[in-house]
């Protein structure tokens, strides 16, 4: 049955044998600081207490600039729509693993933001994994915020607007929104810078998480009642993957170009628009290519094949019947007509298709980063071997493209 109702169910809890939790991080009062959120597996709780899947109106607002639709109507139509969700975790809950967890970074896509991708997260804690999904500061998330310290000027004027919680009177949200291309301006200048800083930022979240598993004492300028030091060598660090959606799937491409601490690379449904042909030679790792049905076209798919290798796996599978916001997590999130309507939605079921992307991932990550649990059963899935599965891609390639 789908999920008509408007009901904290709508996001599917994950299947493996942990637990899940949920933290966000923020490293420093600057836009260059690292914010991500961190899913991990933890100890049971009675009743866990789930955090709201969008954070915060503004986040509505951003997604409503971003589809270029009017703010007030939508601030309306996603609260009544999406307003009540909540996230398959259990916010701030203790930590807790009998062993080393591998480590994924996480890169959302185009206009996302790092709350919009728990099923595919929480599905990853809930099998070990520690996951960070990073919130990109690039200008090409819907929205996204950094706290800064207030000015002299500021702290004197008694009517600049502050953050509820007086903890933090003397800081300030400062929100930055979708950055929408100028009349003139070129895509791919724009996109290809951005495509380095979120590598960057992909990077700088997993030296953060290495220096918080080291035990070095590590700042976080939101207050929570989550204990960082106990994960304190929580994490295998020679266990460490990239994913990400979309724009997120370049990022990916583009980290594992930029660090080798990444091992391999699950890019889902990526946008290759953004990545400079000439670092296609200099990955060396293996990447996983999941992709829809409907989002991918000749000119895409031919530059994945540009990192076709006789000796690095790459591999490549397309899910029958979905479309491109078959990953996100506003695929659950509606009854099934409104969601095909809206193209959230494709013909497949939505929890089939993640299964199937979820299984198919969990089996790549434990093929290269050499992990000793059950998710080989998985394997036939990297060859798309399933009824719901297509080898490769269901896109003709032109003659001149290949
Ligand atoms: C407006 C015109 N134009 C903007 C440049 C295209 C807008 N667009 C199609 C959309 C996102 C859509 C969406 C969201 C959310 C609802 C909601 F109603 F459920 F909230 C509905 C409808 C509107 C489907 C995409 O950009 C597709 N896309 C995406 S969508 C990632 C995303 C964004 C927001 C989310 F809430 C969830 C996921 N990530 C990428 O990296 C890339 C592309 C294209 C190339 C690279």
């Amino acid at each position: 049955m789908g999920n008509t109702g408007s009901n904290h169910r709508g996001i599917p809890q994950g299947k493996g044998p942990n637990a899940v939790g949920c933290t966000d991080f923020m490293m420093d009062h600057t836009a260059q600081g690292s914010f991500f959120r961190l899913y991990y597996p933890c100890q049971e709780t009675a009743k866990p207490d789930r955090p709201d899947w969008v954070p915060c109106v503004a986040y509505f607002n951003g997604l409503a600039d971003f589809m270029k639709i009017n703010r007030s109507l939508s601030e309306r139509i996603f609260n009544y729509l999406f307003g009540s969700f909540k996230i398959p975790a259990s916010l701030d809950a203790p930590f807790k693993s009998n062993e080393k967890c591998p480590v994924v970074i996480f890169s959302h896509g185009l206009g996302a933001f790092r709350t919009l991708y728990s099923a595919i997260c929480a599905e990853l804690a809930s099998q070990g994994f520690i996951v960070a999904s990073v919130e990109h500061r690039d200008e090409s998330a819907s929205a996204t915020y950094y706290l800064r310290e207030k000015t002299e000027s500021e702290k004197a004027d008694k009517t600049v607007s502050i953050t509820s919680t007086s903890a933090q009177d003397t800081l300030i949200e400062e929100w930055m929104y979708y950055r929408n291309l100028q009349h003139g301006e070129n895509e791919f200048t724009l996109r290809n810078k951005q495509v380095k800083q979120r590598a960057d930022e992909c990077i700088l979240a997993l030296d953060k998480l290495m220096e918080i598993n080291s035990g070095i004492p590590v700042q976080n300028v939101l207050k929570s009642k989550f204990d960082w030091t106990t994960l304190e060598n929580s994490m295998d660090l020679c266990r460490i993957a990239a994913v990400g959606h979309s724009f997120g799937g370049a990022t990916v491409i583009e980290a594992l170009c930029k660090d080798v601490k990444f091992k391999c690379g699950v890019a889902l449904d990526a946008w290759m628009f953004p990545l400079d042909d000439e670092i296609f030679p200099r990955v060396k790792q293996p990447i996983f290519f999941i992709n829809s049905e409907k989002f991918q076209w000749a000119g895409n798919i031919s530059r994945m094949k540009k990192l076709d290798s006789a000796v690095i796996q790459r591999k490549m599978i397309t899910i029958r019947g979905t479309v491109h916001q078959s990953f996100p997590d506003f695929t659950f999130l509606t009854g099934n007509w409104i969601g095909k309507l809206m193209k959230l939605k494709g013909e497949i079921d939505s929890q089939i298709a993640m299964d199937l992307c979820n299984q198919a991932t969990l089996a790549f990550l434990q093929r290269h980063l050499g992990l000793h649990k059950n998710f080989d059963q998985w394997d036939a899935l990297i060859d798309g071997q399933d009824p719901n599965l297509i080898q490769g891609t269901n896109v003709t390639l032109l003659q001149s493209a290949i």
